[in-house]
């Protein structure tokens, strides 16, 4: 077959373009690129070798090796690992198969948008890793020969990173494995020194277990020893940070690092980290962990089904299992009793860690950064898994109307107030939309705490997780607000409100008047400034998660509203009046009637729902208007 013409996918182009025009400061990270993607091929090979020992034949010693060319001013980087086919190349280096590709890619054309107008570098793409592309920043031209193990055929890859590539057979592929050869571009002979080659390989990728030689030297310029392996006091913190960078393909800082061998009736190595900002794919439906798991130093797979739960996904690293079978197959592993149980050793271990760091009071800022990078997701732990409930609860962090930091369920609790039982929240998207409730007014008169709760799931967990030490927790637009024992702190809030009777004609007009459109009408306790607003009836669903299913066309039906006005309003003083005077079938019927619809029309606004009326909500609008200004 002779040689192919193809091009990049879109976003591969776009991230060629970005790559040559380096973003990233440092260029020298080009190698740890390329010798994590062949020590990776020399690990995926290791796995399929335990079955079919035929493929390592003849050369068993792994090892990866960088050999520059002064002459010829190339840089050549080889590994006897799984190599590619022919289909491997042209997909695995002509296009980004990575979940959240799409995201990224937005995110970086803001970030190129942002430069330009000469804002601060975002480091976005040092984030994300762009891997095999990085090549492009120091060479005009890359050649990747690979022969996949077993395979007869070999092929030669070939691009000059603008648009296209070449792909076609090649005599001249290694025999098992990939060989990179990079033509430098003008500028760039410092790769082809080995004392430089040799220092950024001990930089960047000393923990890789496969030793990396340079040029002719036959001591490898790594450690060569799986970084998990070795004693944690001999490991410094930028090795693990390096380390980190290899295992997650991410280029932030670890915000926690969580090395630790379980011993007993199972013993199992782990290297975790969680990351300091949010993987872009962390809430892709599959819920996949990328955590790796190893039998005794053999790579088996990444992202094990049952090994790590779905609410710490946000993990990366490794757990090397001294008891699994070597020939596990990745299909039988999920049905593994060992697996299970290092699950809840590693759930046990992470949460404890976590609770340490949510205890300290030095570290709140620290602790409120992984919340809202990861608070997210370790709540679908709350109805996911009963076991770890109450250490969850401990975990939980959200804002609310005490102030503008997160505070804890103990923060709470420790504030309630005498005569409160309950400990109340509002959910929505947006908390300074609920900061402006009107369903919080009659709680902050009289000062009790109410927590925003903006994340989707957070109406998922409330529905089975329903108390927090004895105290029910209770939504403020839900069923009645039960201020009525609350002691207030201000005495003038305790000031009587126009009694209830007074409002009685009103209320019995508008429930007379809207009939089906609402559940009923009744006067509020929970308002002060405003005067009306809807809640959900005790049993019912809150507004919120109605409004989130039927978003997601998971619910057709509308529960009906309560309207609840506030006798204390001027509005709604007056408006009661004008009913009391009129009384049955009197001149003012139908403005009373028009007022009804427009009190819950407002309060739908205020709900932030569309009026299903429009244009009758405008009639009448323009006709009390039209009245008040005569
Ligand atoms: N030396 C190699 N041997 C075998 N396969 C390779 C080699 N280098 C790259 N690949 C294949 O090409 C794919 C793409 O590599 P690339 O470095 O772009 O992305 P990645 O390693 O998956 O992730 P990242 O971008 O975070 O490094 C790899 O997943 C692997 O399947």
């Amino acid at each position: 077959m002779s040689e192919e013409k193809l091009s990049f996918q879109a976003e591969v182009s776009r991230l060629l373009d970005i790559v040559a025009h380096s973003l990233y400061s440092e260029k020298e990270v080009f190698l740890r690129e390329l010798i994590s993607n062949a020590s990776d091929a020399c690990d995926k090979l290791r796995y399929a070798s335990l079955t079919q020992p035929d493929l390592t034949a003849g050369d068993a010693n792994f090892r990866i090796t960088l050999t520059p060319d002064t002459a010829a001013r190339t840089l050549t980087i080889a590994d006897n690992g799984i190599g590619m086919n022919r289909e491997e190349l042209v997909e695995n280096l002509g296009t980004i198969a990575r979940s959240g590709t799409a995201n990224f890619m937005a995110a970086l054309s803001q970030k190129a948008e942002a430069e330009k107008a000469g804002e601060k570098d975002l480091s976005l793409i040092g984030q994300f890793g762009v891997g095999f592309y990085s090549a492009f920043m120091v060479a005009g031209e890359v050649e990747v020969f690979s022969r996949k193990a077993g395979d007869s055929q070999g092929w030669r890859w070939a691009s000059d990173g603008k648009g296209s590539f070449t792909v076609g057979e090649s005599d001249d592929a290694p025999a098992r494995g990939s060989r990179i050869v990079l033509h430098l571009r003008d500028g760039e002979d410092d790769y082809l020194q080995t004392y430089r080659l040799q220092s950024i390989v001990k930089k960047y990728s000393d923990h890789i277990s496969i030793p990396v030689l340079v040029g002719d030297d036959e001591k490898p310029a790594n450690a060569a020893s799986a970084l998990w392996t070795r004693s944690k006091s001999d490991i410094t913190a930028e090795q693990y940070k390096e380390f980190y960078h290899h295992v997650s393909h991410a280029f932030d800082e670890p915000w926690l690092t969580l090395h630790w061998r379980a011993e007993g009736v199972l013993e199992y190595t782990n290297l975790l980290f969680i990351p300091e900002s949010k993987p872009f794919d962390l809430f892709e439906p599959e819920r996949k962990h990328r955590v790796k798991l190893y039998v005794r130093r053999v790579f088996i797979t990444e992202g094990p089904e049952g090994l790590i739960p779905a609410y710490l996904r946000f993990l990366r690293g490794v757990v090397d299992s001294e008891d699994l079978p070597l020939n596990v197959s990745r299909e039988m592993l999920q049905h593994n009793p060992m697996l299970a149980k290092m699950r809840t050793g590693i759930a046990k271990r992470v949460l404890g860690d976590l609770a340490r760091k949510a205890d300290d009071a030095d570290a709140k800022a620290d602790y409120a950064r992984f919340w809202e990078n990861f608070g997210a997701v370790l709540k679908e732990g709350l109805y996911e898994e009963r076991e770890q409930r109450d250490t969850l609860l401990k975990l939980l962090r959200a804002y609310s109307t005490h102030g503008d930091e997160l505070v804890s369920l103990e923060d709470y609790v420790g504030r309630m107030k005498p005569g409160q039982d309950a400990i109340y929240y509002i959910t929505g998207e947006d908390k300074a939309a609920l900061a402006r409730s009107p369903h919080l007014e009659g709680f902050r008169a009289k000062g009790v705490e109410v927590l925003f709760l903006t994340d989707a799931v957070d109406e998922f967990w409330l529905q089975s997780v329903t108390q927090y030490k004895d105290h029910a927790f209770k939504s403020v637009t839900r069923g009645g607000a039960d201020l009525a024992n609350v002691t207030a702190e201000d005495k003038a809030e305790e000031t009587p409100k126009a009694p209830e009777d007074s409002v009685a004609d009103l209320v019995a007009l508008a429930k007379l008047t809207l009939g089906d459109a609402v559940k009923d009408v009744r006067t509020s306790e929970r308002l002060r400034e405003s005067a009306v607003c809807l809640v959900a009836d005790e049993g019912d669903m809150d507004i919120h998660l109605e409004r989130m299913l039927k978003a997601h066309r998971r619910l057709d039906e509308t529960s009906k509203r309560i309207l609840e006005v506030n006798p204390g309003h001027p509005l709604i003083r007056r408006l009661a009046e004008l009913a009391k005077a009129n009384g049955a079938g009197g001149a003012q019927g139908e403005a009373l009637a028009d007022a009804a619809w427009l009190l819950l029309d407002q309060a739908r606004i205020l709900e932030g729902e569309a009026l299903p009326d429009p244009v009758a909500f405008g009639r009448r609008l323009a006709t009390f208007v039209e009245k008040g200004l005569a």
